[in-house]
């Protein structure tokens, strides 16, 4: 069984997995089998008879811990239960779950996300008097989010605050802190923070903690913050078992407070710590590797390593020069078309890499036009849509009645005479007493606000409401408490009398919601994972081309990977250009971004750019002088591809239209998929010359094609 483990692994790989108990760090390049290491030792120590409940393996997102999970499954079967996969914040949120004294929290405690934090932020500054102009929430938010990834809490930062700005922010910082407290909830960064605190103060659920996680493996490692390197520390004190894999090279997350020299200490954190490089890269062809390498050097604060593959020469990077960004948008898009329509590539192995989310515009206008389907990760994400949110922010206040940001959200949603006034009555008088808004209407009664009797019947009629909601919640699943929560307050009326155009699409999202809510066991394991899903855990799953950020393309590989935007104040970004140490990340950012292909890697630019006031002429990104002239081939004059260009979007449409009016599939047809097994068709949507198919799996759930790109067969 041991032996079995090692087999497909080369002898450094081998080395690493199967290093004796203690802390063992892979260092590597990219695509050297890091993640596949990491995944194999979870595996190894399993097989060597550890207990799957001792095991925590952390990864970069919930996606990534998902595979994880089902890949150690694979490899060693059922006896994996027990075993923890997951992100920091998950692993600390489920930890705070279950021990919420841990943090200082009381059960039912929530989650607030980037979103609600701002807002608490904003009332929190609004409260101390100060101005949003001068303290704008997004940026406090943000200066708050640094401090605490370096574990300094209010006090310290008051102590270390530098003239009055400074001080004031500290004010700010102190105040939302005791509000979050008063809230009974934890933002993002506190998930991490409040567990080491609790590790370190509270020795006897700390020592319960560190029996229960023996071995703590973490894969990339390079981006971990300080409090993050801090709660491993807590756990596995200096000699324990901690396996950590990472690369230097792709350090990508400085600017929200990850300390990449973690990577290099490492040996003086931890005791008799085992040090493994890999060299073989088994993901791409040494074209595009010679092309990363070369980029990579350029960066002065590194370790030089080697990165050699046996997937032979391949071929040079394509480059294409745009006219403006809608022309480099469509020529990429007849690109795509044509490594789908003759390379025979899926869409699913094709990725259009940038640097900023905005960017994402005008590729999907020509991706529509073109007809070829595709997927935006980190777009507007499911869990941030209204109709999504208002519905998550009833059960939070279901699970927690102390959570004010969600319930400031629904106090007024669907209209029910709650104006304003009362809004600010309520807070003003919750903050006074220092307790949370429902808690006082209950203890005190709605009179305590000094309200009109109109306002006062609105609000009684609210609290009614919660209470009839509360009653049920002990007793549904969470699904049927979205059903309560909708049928109780005539929210489909409310969504269609707000806008019936969209009702439907916000219709489908409430479905969506409720189907996964319907996975989960219990109201606060769902609120739990609606919090923890982040943008990058949305890459997978569905068919098509993905264009995503280079930040969310960590830890993925495609065969095919376009970079565009390639100039001067976009890649490297605008903000970074003026600063040495930043163009070094984004030198590594670009690099992650070129290390994502396998065999195909595609590089644009544009001469001009759309932007706010008139338009931008960049030059091209110095990151393209860097590429060694041989492994670059610069494709024909923009006129003569465009002539091209259209043909093939020609050609592609009439086979598309020629496929979609043979409508193969109706409602009811029992379909088989080579990766998720046999479903049935649920619905057929036309779209443009296109048709979607939902298809319900019977090992999968329901998923989306396109008609023309999925393979099927009859089952
Ligand atoms: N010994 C091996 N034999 C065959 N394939 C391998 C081997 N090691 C790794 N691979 C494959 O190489 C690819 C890259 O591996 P992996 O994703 O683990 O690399 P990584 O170092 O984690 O990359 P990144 O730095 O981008 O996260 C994967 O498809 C993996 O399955
Ligand atoms: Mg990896």
């Amino acid at each position: 069984m041991l032996e079995e483990l090692l087999e497909d692994l080369n002898p450094s790989q081998r080395e690493a997995v199967s290093a004796p108990i203690g802390p063992v760090l892979v260092l590597a390049g990219a695509g050297s089998g890091k993640t596949r290491v990491l995944t194999r030792r979870v595996a190894w120590l399993l097989a060597a008879g550890e207990r799957p409940s001792s095991i925590l393996a952390i990864t970069f997102t919930n996606k990534a811990a998902g595979e994880m999970a089902e890949r150690v499954r694979s490899l060693v079967g059922p006896n994996a239960d027990g075993l923890w996969v997951s992100t920091f914040h998950a692993a600390c949120a489920r930890m705070l779950r279950l021990h919420p004294e841990l943090g200082g929290l009381r059960s039912g405690w929530s989650i607030y996300d980037q979103d609600d934090a701002r807002r608490l932020l904003e009332r929190t500054i609004r409260r101390l008097d100060l101005d949003t102009k001068r303290f704008p929430p997004r940026a406090i938010a943000q200066q708050v989010s640094l401090a605490k990834a370096r574990l300094v809490d209010p006090e310290r930062f008051t102590d270390e605050a530098e003239g009055l700005y400074e001080r004031q922010v500290a004010m700010v910082y102190r105040s939302y802190q005791a509000a979050l407290a008063e809230a009974n909830a934890a933002d993002f960064d506190d998930l991490i923070g409040l567990v080491v605190e609790g590790l370190a103060t509270r020795p006897e659920l700390a020592e319960h903690w560190r029996r229960r996680f023996r071995h703590v493996l973490i894969d990339e490692y390079q981006d971990a913050n300080p409090a993050q390197h801090a709660f491993v520390a807590e756990l596995v004190g200096r000699s324990g078992s901690v396996f950590a894999v990472g690369d230097v090279d792709q350090s990508i997350y400085a600017f929200r407070g990850a300390d990449p020299s973690g990577v290099l200490t490492f040996e003086e954190r931890f005791d008799g710590a085992k040090v493994v490089t890999l060299e073989q890269n088994y993901r791409s062809t040494n074209a595009i590797l010679g092309l990363a390498n070369a980029v990579i050097a350029k960066n002065r604060r590194r370790y030089a390593k080697h990165l050699f593959s046996e997937l032979g020469e391949g071929t040079p990077a394509r480059r294409y020069q745009a006219t403006d960004e809608r022309d480099e948008a469509r020529w990429v898009a007849a690109t795509v078309r044509e490594f789908l329509q003759r390379g025979g590539v899926d869409p699913s192995e094709i990725a259009v890499i940038f640097r900023t989310n905005a960017q994402s515009r005008p590729l999907e206008e020509a991706f529509s036009e073109a007809g070829i389907p595709f997927r935006v990760v980190g777009g507007v994400r499911f869990y941030e849509r209204r109709e999504v949110r208002d519905l998550l922010a009833y059960l939070r206040v279901l699970a927690n009645p102390d959570d004010d940001v969600a319930l400031a959200r629904i106090l007024n949603v669907p209209r029910r005479g709650i104006g304003r006034g009362t809004e600010e009555a309520l807070q003003a008088a919750a903050a006074l007493r220092g307790r949370s808004m429902l808690s006082l209407l209950r203890a005190e009664g709605v009179e305590v606000l000094g309200l009109t009797s109109r306002q006062e019947r609105a609000l009684r009629g609210f609290v009614e409401l919660i209470d009839r909601l509360g009653a049920l919640a002990s007793l549904h699943r969470p699904s049927e408490l979205i059903d309560a929560v909708v049928a109780e307050t005539s929210y489909l009326e409310h969504l269609n009398e707000e806008d019936p155009i969209t009702l439907e699409g916000r219709l489908e999202n409430i479905a969506e919601l409720r189907a996964s809510a319907a996975e989960a066991d219990d109201l606060e394991s769902f609120l739990e994972r609606a919090a923890l899903v982040s943008a990058v855990d949305e890459v997978m799953g569905a068919s098509g081309v993905t264009l995503l950020t280079a930040h969310a393309a960590k830890g993925l590989e495609f065969d095919v990977v376009v970079v565009v935007g390639l100039e001067e104040g976009v890649f490297p970004h605008v903000r970074a250009i003026v600063d040495a140490e930043a163009v070094e990340e984004e030198r590594r950012l670009f690099y992650v971004a070129m290390t994502r292909a396998r065999t195909t890697l595609v590089l644009t630019s544009a001469r001009r750019r759309a932007s706010w006031g008139e338009p931008l002429y960049n030059p091209p990104s110095r990151f393209l002088d860097e590429l060694p002239a041989d492994l670059v081939a610069t494709t024909a004059a923009p006129v003569a591809v465009g002539t091209a260009c259209a043909e093939s979007i020609q050609r592609a449409s009439a086979v598309v239209e020629a496929r979609a009016a043979r409508s193969e599939w109706v409602v009811g047809d029992r379909v088989f998929h080579a990766r998720y097994g046999e479903g049935t068709i649920r619905r057929v949507v036309p779209r443009g010359v296109d048709d979607e198919l939902v298809i319900a799996f019977h090992g999968a759930g329901e998923r989306r094609f396109f008609a023309s790109m999925v393979k099927l067969r009859r089952a």
